[in-house]
Formats: C-alpha cells, sequence, structure tokens
C-alpha cells in the first residue's frame, strides 16, 4: 500500500537541523506501523542523524535495518546500504516499495535499462530515491565509486550503513573478502557517518569491524544476544531409528508451521524434501545448485506462504525476514556456535513462542571435523596462516560440539560463546536440558554407549575416501561468497568453494603420499588411454547420452515460452515485441547458460522463464523482450562441450563457440576465418600425447627399458587413435 508523501520530508531543512524522538517515533508509526522503537534502535538513529559513526549490536530480529531506513525518511538525501546478499536486498526494497518508500539496489541481476534508470535518478538535481541498496563488490569498482564521489559532493549522501559488518572480519564466521575493501569508503566519503550492523560478533571481530572500517569515536550499542523466545533442544541421530521421519513428526506435531532446515549439502536438501514432500508437507529444497531464477520462485513461495518448509544449505538466509518461523532445525552440525546463532535466529522474530532443534549426528561430526581440518582458507596464506585457521575454525566448531554433548542449559552455552555471563536461571526451562535434565542425561549416556560400540567394531561410515568422490561439484557444503578479489562478482550464492578446495587437496595430498614417480607417471598414461578409448566410444553413445538436450526439446521448450508470451496479452499486444523471436531469444538464453549443465538445469531454467513470463510486470517484459535482438541470435547446436585434442591449447574463444559435434564437422579453431588460425594449424607439427612425451625421454635416456606399452609403436597407436577420435 502506497502511502502519501513524507510528514517530515519537506520539514526537514539544512543537514544540521535535530530531528527530535516524537518526529522519529512519528516517522515509525507513519511507514512502519511500529508503536515505538525497540531496544537501542533509537540510541542508533539519533547518533547517525547527528553525524556520528556508529557499532551496532543487536540480536538476529532485533530490528537493525531500522536504524538506516528511519534515517533515510528524516532527512533528504541518500542513505547507502551495503549488503552481502542480492536475495536480501530484493526483499527490503520491495518491502519498502510496498511501503511507499522510495528505494532502489544494483545488482548485476538487474537489465541494463533498469541500472541506467537508477542511476540518472541519482545524477539528476533532485534524487527521488532515499535508500540505495548495494553490494561490496559494486562499491569496490571504480566506476562505481566514482559515482558515488560526485553524488557526495553534491552534498546528498547522508549515511552508510554496512548491514552484516561481520562479513569484514576474518574472524568472523561469515568472512566475505570483497567486504575488506568499505575500508577505503571513509578515505573516499569523507565526513559521512558510518553506521555498522550485526547480530553475531565476538568481541575480537567487533573490534576487528572497527579498525577496518575506520570508524571514529563511535556509538557502540550492544543488545543482549539472548533470544527468550525460542526454545533450544539438541536431537541424537545416533539414537534416532530415522532421522528423516523424525523431522517430519517434528513438523507435523507442530501443525502445518512455517520453518526452515539446514543441511550441509545440497543432496541431503533435495532427499529430505522428497521425502516431506511425500509426507505431505508442503516443502522445496533451496541450495547454490539451483539456478537463480529457481531460487528466487522458492524464496517467493517461502515468504508468500505457499510453501511452509525450506530445507537449504546455509545460502538460504542471511537477513531473511519472514517473521513467523516456528522451527528452525539444523539437519547437520553448524561449523559455528555464530552460524548456528544467525541461522536458528531466524526462528520467532514476530517474538512469539518457537523452536530451535539440531540434530547432532557422530558422522557429522567427523565429516565438519575433516572439512575444517583441511579447508584452506586462501590459497596464497602462508602454511602457518593456514594452520591458525585450521585451528581457529576447530576451536569454534568445538564449541558446537559441546552445545551438543554438553549436559549445561543450551541458552547459557549460547549466550557465553558471545561473551555474555548469565545465570542458568535465565533459561526458565526454555531448552531441553532445563526442561527434561534427566532425559538429557540418559541419551547422552546412550550416545557415549553407542559411541564406544562404534569404535570397537569400527562400523564408523566413511565419508571421504578418494579424489573421485569430489569431483561433483556442488556435492560438498557450501559456505558464504568469497568472491575472487580481482572479478568483482556480484553472484549473491557461492559455488561450495571451501569445503571443495579442502577435499581435492586432501585428495591429491593422499595420492602424493601414497605414489612414487613412476606410479604417478604410470596413472597419468592409463589415465590418457582411458580417456581416448572412452571418447571414441562416447562418441558412439553419445547419442543416447541422457543427459544431452535434443533439438526435439529445445522446439518443445520454444513452443512451451511462445505459449507463455501469448497467454500475457500485455505482451501480444505491444508493438515493441516480437513474441516469435522473444521466444527463440528467451530459449536460446536458457540454453547458452545451463545447456552444458545437463537436462534438468535447462529445464528449470525454462520452467523458470515460463514463471517469469505469467508473472512479470509490463515494465519488465519490456526491458527485456523489447530490448532483445533477436537477429543476432544464433544457435547452439545439439552437441557436448568442446572437446578437441586436451593437450592442445583451447583459446577462451574457442570454448565460446559453438562446436558440430558430428563426423566432418569442423574444428573451431582451426577453421576459424583468421588466416593466422588457417595457416598456424596447418603448420603446426602433431602435439605428443603424454605417453608420447614420456616415451621419447625414455628412448633417449634408455631405449631398451622402454615397455611394450611405451614403445614407440605404441605411441604412433595412441596418436592415430587420437587421431581418429577426433
Ligand atoms: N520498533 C519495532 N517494533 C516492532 N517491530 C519491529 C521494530 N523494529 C523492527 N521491527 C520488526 O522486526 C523484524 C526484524 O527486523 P530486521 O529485519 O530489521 O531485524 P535484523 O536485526 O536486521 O535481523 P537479522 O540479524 O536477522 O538481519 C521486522 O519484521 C521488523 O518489521
Ligand atoms: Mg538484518
Amino acid at each position: 500500500m502506497k502511502k502519501s508523501p513524507l510528514p517530515l520530508q519537506s520539514n526537514c531543512g539544512p543537514q544540521k537541523q535535530v530531528i527530535g524522538k516524537e518526529a522519529l517515533v512519528k516517522l515509525l508509526r507513519w511507514h512502519f506501523g511500529h508503536s515505538n522503537f525497540r531496544g537501542k534502535q533509537l540510541d542508533a538513529i539519533e547518533a547517525v542523524l547527528s553525524g556520528r559513526d556508529c557499532f551496532c549490536l543487536m540480536p538476529t530480529g532485533g530490528g537493525k535495518s531500522m536504524c538506516y531506513q528511519i534515517p533515510a525518511l528524516a532527512k533528504p538525501g541518500i542513505v547507502l546500504v551495503v549488503s552481502p546478499l542480492i536475495a536480501l536486498m530484493e526483499n527490503q526494497v520491495s518491502a519498502l516499495k510496498e511501503k511507499g518508500i522510495p528505494a532502489e539496489f544494483l545488482s548485476s541481476t538487474q537489465t541494463v535499462q533498469v541500472k541506467n534508470k537508477i542511476y540518472e535518478d541519482l545524477e539528476s538535481g533532485k534524487p527521488a530515491v532515499r535508500l540505495l541498496y548495494v553490494t561490496p563488490e559494486l562499491i569496490a569498482t571504480s566506476g562505481f565509486m566514482s559515482k558515488l564521489t560526485k553524488i557526495h559532493a553534491r552534498g546528498l549522501l547522508n549515511l552508510i550503513a554496512i548491514d552484516e559488518a561481520h562479513c569484514i572480519s576474518t574472524w568472523g564466521h561469515d568472512f566475505r573478502p570483497s567486504y575488506r575493501k568499505l575500508s577505503s569508503l571513509r578515505s573516499h566519503l569523507s565526513n559521512i557517518p558510518v553506521l555498522a550492523l550485526t547480530a553475531t560478533a565476538v568481541p575480537k571481530v567487533q573490534k576487528d569491524v572497527i579498525e577496518s572500517l575506520n570508524l571514529q569515536s563511535p556509538l557502540v550499542l550492544k543488545s543482549s544476544f539472548n533470544r527468550p523466545n525460542i526454545y533450544y533442544e539438541v536431537r541424537y541421530k545416533d539414537l534416532l531409528d530415522d532421522p528423516f521421519d523424525d523431522v517430519c513428526k517434528l513438523l507435523k506435531s507442530c501443525g502445518n508451521v512455517c520453518a526452515i532446515i539446514y543441511c550441509l549439502e545440497r543432496t541431503m536438501c533435495d532427499d529430505l524434501a522428497t521425502h516431506l514432500t511425500s509426507s505431505s508437507i508442503s516443502c522445496a529444497a533451496y541450495h547454490a545448485g539451483l539456478n537463480s531464477k529457481m531460487r528466487s520462485s522458492v524464496l517467493d513461495d517461502w515468504i508468500s506462504s505457499k510453501t511452509q518448509v525450506v530445507v537449504a544449505t546455509v545460502a538460504f538466509g542471511m537477513g531473511i525476514d519472514r517473521k513467523d518461523v516456528r522451527v528452525v532445525c539444523h539437519f547437520n552440525i553448524p561449523k559455528s556456535m555464530e552460524g548456528f546463532y544467525q541461522e536458528s535466529g531466524r526462528a520467532g522474530r514476530d517474538q512469539l513462542p518457537s523452536r530451535s532443534v539440531l540434530y547432532y549426528g557422530m558422522d557429522d561430526r567427523r565429516k565438519m571435523e575433516f572439512i575444517l581440518r583441511n579447508t584452506k582458507r586462501n590459497k596464497d596464506d602462508s602454511s602457518s596462516l593456514q594452520d591458525k585457521s585450521s585451528k581457529k575454525s576447530l576451536d569454534d566448531f568445538n564449541q558446537m560440539v559441546e552445545y551438543c554433548e554438553g549436559s549445561g542449559c543450551r541458552r547459557k552455552m549460547i549466550l557465553e560463546s558471545f561473551g555474555e555471563m548469565v545465570p542458568a536461571s535465565l533459561c526458565e526451562k526454555s531448552c531441553d536440558v532445563c526442561k527434561h535434565p534427566n532425559l538429557v542425561t540418559s541419551y547422552l549416556e546412550q550416545l557415549k554407549t553407542a559411541t564406544a560400540f562404534r569404535q570397537r567394531t569400527g562400523s564408523s561410515r566413511i565419508y571421504m575416501t578418494s579424489g573421485s568422490s569430489f569431483n561433483a561439484e556442488g556435492q560438498m557444503s557450501e559456505f558464504w561468497n568469497r568472491d575472487d578479489e580481482a572479478s568483482g562478482s556480484e553472484e549473491d550464492i557461492s559455488e561450495s568453494d571451501d569445503a571443495l578446495d579442502a577435499a581435492k587437496n586432501v585428495a591429491s595430498s593422499k595420492i602424493s603420499a601414497k605414489l612414487k614417480l613412476q606410479d604417478k607417471i604410470d596413472m597419468l598414461q592409463r589415465a590418457e588411454e582411458n580417456y581416448y578409448q572412452n571418447k571414441s566410444r562416447d562418441k558412439q553413445v553419445n547419442k543416447h547420452d541422457k543427459n544431452a538436450i535434443a533439438e526435439t526439446l529445445r522446439e518443445a521448450g520454444k513452443q512451451r515460452l511462445l505459449n507463455a508470451i501469448k497467454q500475457n496479452q500485455q505482451l501480444v499486444s505491444d508493438s515493441r515485441i516480437d513474441v516469435d523471436k522473444s521466444a527463440v531469444s528467451l530459449e536460446n538464453e536458457c540454453y547458452k547458460k545451463y545447456g552444458k549443465s545437463g537436462k534438468s538445469f535447462y529445464l528449470s531454467q525454462m520452467a523458470s522463464t515460463a514463471r517469469w513470463l505469467s508473472t512479470a510486470g509490463p515494465t519488465e517484459l519490456v526491458n527485456k523482450l523489447g530490448s532483445s535482438t533477436p537477429e543476432n541470435v544464433t544457435f547452439t547446436p545439439n552437441c557436448s562441450p568442446a572437446l578437441s585434442n586436451p593437450l592442445v591449447p583451447v583459446s577462451p574463444k574457442a570454448n565460446d563457440e559453438k562446436v558440430h559435434d558430428n563426423a566432418g564437422s569442423e574444428d573451431p579453431i582451426r577453421s576459424s576465418a583468421s588466416p593466422l588460425h588457417g595457416s598456424a594449424s596447418a603448420e603446426l607439427p602433431p602435439i605428443l600425447s603424454f605417453s608420447q612425451f614420456i616415451n621419447s625421454g625414455k628412448a633417449k635416456g634408455n631405449s631398451a627399458s622402454v615397455s611394450k606399452r611405451d614403445s614407440p609403436d605404441t605411441g604412433k597407436k595412441n596418436l592415430e587413435k587420437r587421431m581418429r577420435s577426433q
């Protein structure tokens, strides 16, 4: 619902004018319908309005957003909000727009037209926007920084709010390298107050945030971390017959309530979501393996109560504001208390009674310990730094283990981990230990017995045995986005880099320890032979590859999009849009993006596109489709990704181009129109395979020692085989 003009907007005079408490409360009531400020909100607002820096530590759901949203309404000008997640920005901006508050966000998900419109407004004499949300990656770009400097020079910048500020600290659980670049904000935009907000910062992180952001004599506001309306509980997987069923029963016993279930792995999310759905629980999976449209669709459905339960990796949630989440389950033990606090804190933001249930399993514990012990924080860090970082991660994790295996009050444990000393009586029986102490003690004893038994019988499952299990990207846990510093990428969800790296490192270190050089060479030679054998076999079976996307499927896809477009009268009647070409263009976009990832990705992308066509507003549609350049649309033929000789370096361009896989088709490098490509490839001598290379060395050194497999004859055969298979 749109509101009439802001009551204070025109009354605000010069920047220095002090806005009184009453006026601020009036703004709160008028725009947000809350009767009064909560906790330390007013202190933070008054501080930043008077031009002072502020560090604000409030519990999850404490109302931190209000600390920068009210200042944006109290003074003409712009409040810049730095936020780590595109989903989070989208959410807040649409909620503000609903209330008639001019807010925008800038991210890689928007069309150029939308971004240009925002920039035009910012450059106009009197920008309409009051709150501008951006990612830290965007701030780090020189283009955006120069725009910001100009806005500042025109006296239009009121406040810089850094939400989820703990992401700046390498000691924090969600460290984002791009956040570190925010330290330059101070030097570029002097005299603008900075407000740092977080719910989860241990004293060391608090100090780090204040120093990194270069806050000047900030007002430090800290509220208690206690969330009295959340009941904390741990369930022991090793003592349960079927943990999936237990989650199911738990959700059913709570009624059809809103819940989030966190899992470590994407596959686990999918499996558990399927199980719950088959038990008639309204639920969906959410993780970085889904494309961004699918993720938005799951998020939208959950926010609008179409689905009640989301089974997600930690990719879901930071700052997500659905007030009535009644249950947050951790199906696997989280890696730190900070992460656990933040995730479980998504329950009961409406202050009504809610539950946090953690499923603790010994295998999960071992698995997480393995990941943390072997995770490399940064490839360039020295080994002592790596060791320190790994030790810190393990220390953090041990707190979580203590939380699960300890027999003390859970709430007290959480609060003490944040440096808050409280008596156990504060809990008022709102954790399982305080409410059922005997039961929990008995569980812990049973757990000990079960663990000892497993150790004796060696029946513990082995999770990470070989490198091959790590090849499938996305199978591992996913932590927060650790963008490539140089890329300035603005992706909102990370690929699972940490754990994957860890696993790969371990796999390779195991190989190094085990194999001597000769073994390695033999292994590589065998791998090469297998590669060529498989490749020529693949050619025959390729047609039957169940993951391949056939032309008929693509045709059906185009037809589906065309139907979706035709159902939208807005599109059919708009002369700027060519419906046929738009369908072709959209299908091509889906194929180009997800074709290589396989059929299911392609289909899910098509489904989201069709969904978008039926729900998007007229401006969005015209922006996207009116500007498409269907003349330039080229079709990617039904093919597998370019697989030319792996030993020939392939130019990046060649990777982007489309390659026909049919016999007699041309290699894009050799068939390039460029004379350089043409003549160079004709003159190049054949490139030796790995075996040939090794053999030639051996032949030079000691021709007598050449094995049958390594004989020049075999080398020649290999080369012929290789040529045939291309
Ligand atoms: N003064 C207030 N009175 C009542 N409700 C409020 C008040 N301030 C904020 N809220 C509500 O509290 C909820 C949580 O607010 P918000 O999202 O700002 O929390 P947060 O501290 O940013 O949490 P998180 O750490 O999870 O991001 C929102 O639904 C908001 O509308
Ligand atoms: Mg928040």
